[in-house]
């Protein structure tokens, strides 16, 4: 099916754009068909009808981060914690990571009514684009108005160290030049516009917050503030690579996260993106350490305690600057 209604004015087509997409689309040209507004809209409904909770803000656990809003750890800060499986979900892929344990948690952090996806969604295990980001789209449909995407990055910048945390202030969509982006196909006007603005992609405010947040929590010491990029995975990357990376800006590398703000910005969510920086990037054929998903999954327990209580305090700054905007 044609992504846009053309007809003929003048002997010119002229192509009118469409505001809805059909139930299911037909192939997108990946081999992938997508999933129509209606059918997410009956995902969002069948989670609002399996908690009371109505969030605002919604959380994506990076690698290994999830473990922090496991039942126990998490009972202090995340109240009457609902949890529904992703196997449980209609039209909701699954999740096949170490690390990502497959579950939406629901609750409140400080007074502020949440959504946190205890694992995410990669490219490299097969999923498309798009529905790696699903999961953003149904947040928009639950009321969520902001994102946090925390997600594990090797650290470029040689001045990071293993253990900082970087608040995201830009991303470079490294897939995106090579054509694959989550928006690619048939836009759905419902969602937001063909052609989003990026330059605004990480909100100035809560970047300023979560600087003021660290000084507070006397962590302003290994949080750091710099560019992202994802690459498709799930190889980690070479010398020369990295090196290309570390010439145009990059400060640290992972494989997710960047898809999901465009897809986040695109229906107009306000986005807060925060890197563990998990392992050291190798951009010398000297060094003998090689990067390995166990390190990062260690460093994420490991600094669970510190992700914990900056994110929760994150979420309640985050939500009183909500109510004043
Ligand atoms: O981005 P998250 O999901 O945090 O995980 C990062 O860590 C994993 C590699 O160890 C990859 O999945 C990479 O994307
Ligand atoms: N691409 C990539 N992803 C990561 N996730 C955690 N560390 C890394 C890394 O070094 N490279």
């Amino acid at each position: 099916m044609s992504p846009t209604n053309a007809s003929y004015e003048n002997g010119s087509k002229v192509f009118t754009p469409k505001n809805t997409l059909p139930e299911v689309e037909t192939e997108n040209g990946n081999g992938h068909k997508r999933y129509s507004y209606e059918m997410l809209v009956e995902t969002a409904q069948f989670l609002l009808s399996r908690t009371s909770t109505r969030p605002v803000i919604g959380i994506i656990c990076g690698s290994g981060m999830g473990s922090y809003w496991n039942e126990g750890s998490l009972a202090e800060s995340i109240v009457e914690a609902e949890r529904i499986p992703y196997e449980e979900i209609p039209n909701f892929p699954v999740s096949t990571v170490e690390g990502h344990h497959g579950k939406m948690v629901f609750g409140t952090l400080g007074e502020v009514p949440v959504v946190a996806m205890q694992g995410r969604f990669h490219y490299y295990e097969g999923y498309p684009l798009w529905k790696c980001c699903l999961p953003v789209r149904v947040m928009k449909l639950l009321g969520v108005k902001t994102l946090i995407a925390t997600n594990a990055a090797g650290g470029l910048n040689p001045r990071y160290k293993i253990g900082d945390l970087m608040i995201v202030k830009d991303h470079i969509n490294m897939m995106g030049f090579a054509g694959n982006n989550p928006l690619h196909g048939p836009n759905d006007e419902r969602f937001g516009p063909r052609f989003p603005p990026m330059s605004k992609a990480y909100d100035l405010e809560f970047r300023k917050i979560a600087k003021q947040v660290a000084k507070e929590l006397n962590i302003e010491n290994i949080v750091r503030e710099g560019v992202y990029t994802c690459l498709g995975g799930p190889n980690f990357e070479t010398v020369a690579e990295l090196n290309m990376l570390k010439m145009v800006g990059v400060d640290a590398v992972g494989m997710s996260t960047v898809h999901e703000v465009i897809t986040a910005r695109h229906c107009d969510l306000k986005v807060f993106g925060l890197s563990l920086i998990t392992n050291e990037c190798i951009t010398s054929y000297e060094q003998d350490n090689e990067a390995n998903h166990e390190e990062v999954l260690d460093v994420g327990r490991m600094r669970q305690d510190v992700l914990r209580k900056y994110v929760a305090r994150l979420v309640e700054e985050f939500g009183r600057e909500e109510q004043r905007t």
